[in-house]
């Protein structure tokens, strides 16, 4: 029976030996290509004051946080829900003096008060790079192609990226197809809603092509290139086709011009990650202006738990049972020559219930 008190709450669970082995490969395999890309990994704290979370970008709020009252400061702390702003408050502060364009990763636990019907988990574990002063087309080329390459190298198959453009109805509204800034946000709401009928209701009528401008790349981008009357958008578009030249032919592109879920920060470039057997998102990335510095910045975030699942099944390590006074040296180069060891506590174990694959007899391992 499991006494009440060991529950654990709504959307937070143990990762048991298989579950952390799937997870801990992902993560090797993903933190090894931004180490090979010359990303840095940093490695922020797991809380901090909540205005230093809040206030770095545009677009954040922490309701979402689970925020105390820390005793020693007597400040607000809030518990971190996404790594980025913190990589923002590093570049600006810290880092505020090293060489640009700056590049930096990192890996670790984030947590969420309210989850989402897709998603109930309330822990989730993130991984990225960021690539700080920088968020022209060639930074959002090289970030893109790294969140790829991260993907493949953890086994994922079937990667494609839909790309977005988190600020357009912001730049249309502006000249191109004047929005008083009252419907401006109405308008977004039934873009989101993919509604021809409220679209037109708002008074956003000059915006139902953006309805129909999704799809696969190059289909959408032509669409998107009739609208562009008076070229408000040509400097985007342009680099859209450079970063989708950079991915070539290792991930399908699609692109859905008004797509603004989970973009709270990034500002003319977004992108969501899918990859074959991932439930939802496997990353998401973009462009964004890091406040305090006023620096640009282009990054991803890599959702490791929902990688994990969908990455093939790490091998199983070979495991060689050392019975009791077996020789050190021997076992010693066993495993430095890959082999994992266990040894013999007491009398009557089952090597083989133990998860050991073979036995040391007569200074070799023996198949069990
Ligand atoms: N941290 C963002 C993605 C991102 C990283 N850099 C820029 N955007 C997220 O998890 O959704």
């Amino acid at each position: 029976m499991t006494d009440t008190s060991d529950l654990l709450p709504e959307g937070l669970e143990d990762r048991l030996p298989a579950s952390a082995a799937r997870i801990n490969t992902a993560m090797r395999a993903c933190l090894d290509v931004l180490d090979n890309h010359g990303y840095d990994r940093v490695r922020p704290p797991l809380l901090e004051f909540e205005g230093s979370l809040e206030h770095r970008m545009q677009g954040i709020t922490t309701r979402s946080m689970f925020r105390f009252v820390d005793p020693a400061s007597l400040r607000t702390l809030a518990l971190r829900s996404d790594i980025t702003p913190q990589i923002g408050r590093i570049a600006a502060t810290s880092m505020a003096n090293a060489p640009r364009p700056l590049r930096l990763a990192y890996c670790g636990d984030t947590a969420l008060i309210r989850a989402s019907q897709l998603d109930p988990a309330r822990e989730r574990l993130q991984l990225g790079a960021e690539l700080i002063g920088a968020d022209t087309a060639a930074a959002a080329g090289e970030v893109v192609a790294l969140a790829v390459r991260a993907l493949r190298a953890a086994g994922l198959t079937g990667i494609s990226v839909d790309f977005t453009l988190p600020d357009l109805v912001d730049t249309l509204a502006a000249k191109a197809m004047p929005l008083a800034p009252a419907t401006v946000e109405q308008v977004r709401r039934e873009l989101d809603t993919k509604d021809a009928g409220g679209l037109k209701a708002a008074g956003g009528e000059a915006y139902l092509p953006l309805l129909y401008a999704t799809g696969p790349f190059e289909d959408a981008m032509a669409k998107l290139r009739e609208l562009d009357a008076g070229g408000a958008l040509k400097s985007r578009l342009e680099g859209l086709e450079a970063v989708a030249s950079r991915i070539g032919d290792t991930a399908r592109i699609t692109l859905d011009p008004t797509e603004r879920h989970g973009f709270e920060y990034q500002s003319w470039f977004g992108f969501t990650l899918y990859a074959h057997g991932v439930r939802g998102a496997a990353g998401r990335g973009g462009t964004y202006q890091i406040g305090g510095r006023d620096e640009a910045a282009t990054g991803f975030t890599i959702y490791v738990d929902a990688v994990a699942e969908a990455a093939p099944q790490p091998e199983t390590p070979r495991t060689v049972y050392l019975p009791l006074g077996f020789d050190a040296s021997k076992a010693e180069q066993l495993r430095s020559a890959g082999w994992r060891t266990l040894e013999q506590l007491s009398e009557h174990e089952d090597p083989r219930a133990l998860g050991c694959s073979h036995v040391l007899e007569n200074g070799e391992p023996a198949e069990l």
